[in-house]
């Protein structure tokens, strides 16, 4: 069974990064803003504006020529400008991290660990009461078994789809919120082998005796479907350059040689398309929330871009990752050059 290794990630390798330029027309295509959850540094605010609302960023998701919908920028945005936030619709931690991480938002704990294996802990009372909704469910049923499952299998994904219908059971989340990602195309193979997990999934809230009203939308087709989504949209979650590296949880991430702390989905995040030279980057400092900032200066309508994979990686190797971890062919100039 595919360990559905394939995930973005933040690392890019700048120094390998030509500067190659790519500029891509976009069409005209309707703003999806209303969607997404982010928030800006509040630049270009006018003085009477209300402060609470935060400025929309200087963004708008569009059609590209060659790789569905894209990302592109509405004004000039300086190289090394944050371009805007974004929290997650969706996010877990690793479980080789779980008692090391804040359960919500992935902040490292100072004093982590513990007798009690199977612990969760949060940084914060916020973050506490941020997760009583899908906690008030999740606790609610035993997750050995699927849990077994995913560790056994070195699975991720299965946890973020759990977190997920936890969410809708709970009423904090619409069960279709992932319908308008891509979603990968999964083989007959790829599907069967999700069953295990969905039947798993399912009898845990069985045994729970949650109402079958309750559970109606947790089908098949709904598991598969969001997991197809969570395979090319997810993003494995590892701190910006160590920073705020910890021994302790790093020396929990090597168990399973996991430096990620976690995986999440993020609304507009996930329209940004993959450039292997790319001009915008995605990181995470202290916690889940993303920061996606300008690597140069960019153009008003201009593509923004990031790079889903290591870029320091040959052109064959960053072709063959992205044929099978995302199921497209890279047809960015740096690909084209050959480099
Ligand atoms: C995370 S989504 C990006 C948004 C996507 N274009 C959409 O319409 O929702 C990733 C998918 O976008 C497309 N894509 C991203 N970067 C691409 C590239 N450099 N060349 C071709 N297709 C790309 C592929 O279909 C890929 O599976």
């Amino acid at each position: 069974m595919s360990n559905w290794g394939f995930v973005r990630h933040s690392r890019t390798s700048l120094s390998l990064l030509k500067t190659l330029r790519f500029q891509q027309k976009a069409h005209l295509g309707s703003t999806l803003s209303s969607f997404f959850f982010f928030s800006t540094s509040g630049e270009g605010r006018a003085e009477n504006e209300n402060p609470v609302r935060p400025a929309p960023p200087p963004i708008r998701v569009g059609i590209t020529e060659s790789s569905g919908r894209g990302v592109f920028a509405t004004r000039r945005i300086g190289a090394g400008e944050l371009i805007h936030t974004a929290k997650p619709l969706v996010s877990h931690p690793s479980l080789s991290t779980v008692q090391w991480v804040c359960y919500f938002c992935l902040r490292k704990i100072r004093n982590g660990g513990g007798d009690e294996p199977q612990s969760v802990r949060f940084c914060s009372e916020e973050c506490e009461q941020q997760a009583k909704s899908f906690r008030g469910v999740e606790t609610k049923a035993d997750w050995l078994a699927f849990d077994d499952y995913c560790r056994s299998l070195g699975l991720k994904y299965p946890l973020l789809v759990k977190r997920f219908a936890c969410m809708v059971i709970s009423g904090a989340l619409a069960a279709d919120l992932l319908d308008i990602l891509q979603p990968a195309s999964l083989s007959p193979l790829m599907i069967s082998n999700m069953e295990e997990g969905f039947d798993l999934l399912r009898s845990a809230f069985k045994a729970a005796n949650f109402p079958d009203e309750r559970m109606a939308f947790l089908t098949k087709e709904w598991y598969t479907g969001v997991l197809a989504r969570i395979r090319i949209n997810a993003f494995c979650i590892e701190f910006a350059g160590g920073l705020y590296g910890d021994l302790l949880l790093s020396a929990a991430a090597s168990v399973e040689a996991e430096a990620a702390v976690g995986n999440a989905v993020y609304m507009l995040p996930s329209f940004y398309n993959h450039d292997c030279d790319p001009n915008a980057h995605i990181l995470w400092i202290e916690n889940v929330d993303a920061k996606l900032t300008a690597l140069r200066d960019v153009e008003e309508g201009e593509e923004l871009r990031i790079c889903y994979i290591d870029a320091s990686m040959s052109h064959d190797a960053r072709q063959t990752f992205l044929s099978q971890g995302f199921g497209f062919h890279c047809t960015c100039l740096r690909c084209l050059s050959g480099d």
